[in-house]
């Protein structure tokens, strides 16, 4: 823990900021299983905006695990820090005036509780985004095999969340959906079934929310 440290304000407001730079920002947050089309909805829905010409920016699990998160596991303490960090970039970058695209699976419903109160706390807009599929269906699609691996006990848990995680069958393995919980939001603010609707139908629906909101014009 440091001690002896001070905020330190900027000259310039949040609201300045928005006025300055025409935008503001926000933290989209998507939320769901493996393969569910967290990824592919990020890419898309950044693409659409950027070429509105807004500031938008994609951070995805597996892209923050090669660097700022190369140290974190997938035992629930090491998903608990992941999605703290990761909550506060966004809200880093939401407070730059981004739209910040997240897009991890965020198993823990407080992990994502918290990461909430920590941007409304600063008046930073958290649009949360269930991203459902029905787990026979993400099996399906398994893009990286991973659900396969799993199945196969390939992906093994580490010692601190065993005890935690493991259910009834194969002991050891912790994957999200099949031996791992994975808690759906009460409380999103958009829910898209994946499994029903098209990647395009997906970001019309984000899009139109925050333009309902005046997040963007
Ligand atoms: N044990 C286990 N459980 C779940 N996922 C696993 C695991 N091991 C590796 N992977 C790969 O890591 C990606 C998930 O990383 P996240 O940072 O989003 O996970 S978490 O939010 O901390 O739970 C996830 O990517 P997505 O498929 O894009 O969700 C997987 O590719
Ligand atoms: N409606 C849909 N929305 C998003 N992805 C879909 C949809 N239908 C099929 N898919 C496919 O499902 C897979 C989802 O993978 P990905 O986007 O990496 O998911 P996640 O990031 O949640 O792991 C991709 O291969 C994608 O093409």
């Amino acid at each position: 823990m440091a001690t002896n440290i001070t905020f330190h304000p900027g000259s310039v407001s949040s609201t300045e900021r928005v006025e300055l730079l025409g935008q503001k920002g926000v933290t989209i947050w998507l939320t769901g299983l493996s393969a569910s089309g967290k990824s592919t909805i990020a890419c898309a829905l950044e693409q659409y905006l950027l070429h509105l010409h807004k500031f938008a920016y994609r951070l995805d699990g597996d892209n923050v695990r090669f660097g700022l998160n190369k140290d974190l596991g997938f035992d629930e303490k090491s998903r608990n820090e992941n999605i703290r960090r990761i909550g506060e970039v966004s809200k880093l970058f939401a407070d730059a005036a981004a739209i910040s695209i997240t897009a991890f699976i965020s198993p823990c419903r407080t992990d994502r509780d918290s990461v909430r109160a920590l941007h409304e706390s600063s008046n930073i807009p958290f649009v949360e985004v269930f991203v459902d599929a029905p787990l026979d269906v993400v099996e399906q699609r398994d893009p990286k095999g991973l659900y396969k691996k799993a199945r196969a006990g390939e992906i093994k848990g580490t010692p601190q969340n065993q005890t935690v995680y493991v259910q009834d069958f194969n002991f050891g393995i912790e994957f999200t959906g099949v031996s791992a919980p994975y808690e759906e939001p009460l409380k999103a603010e958009i829910h898209l079934r994946t499994d029903q609707e098209d990647v395009r139908s997906s970001v019309r629906t984000i899009v139109s929310y925050l333009s309902e909101k005046g997040y963007i014009s």
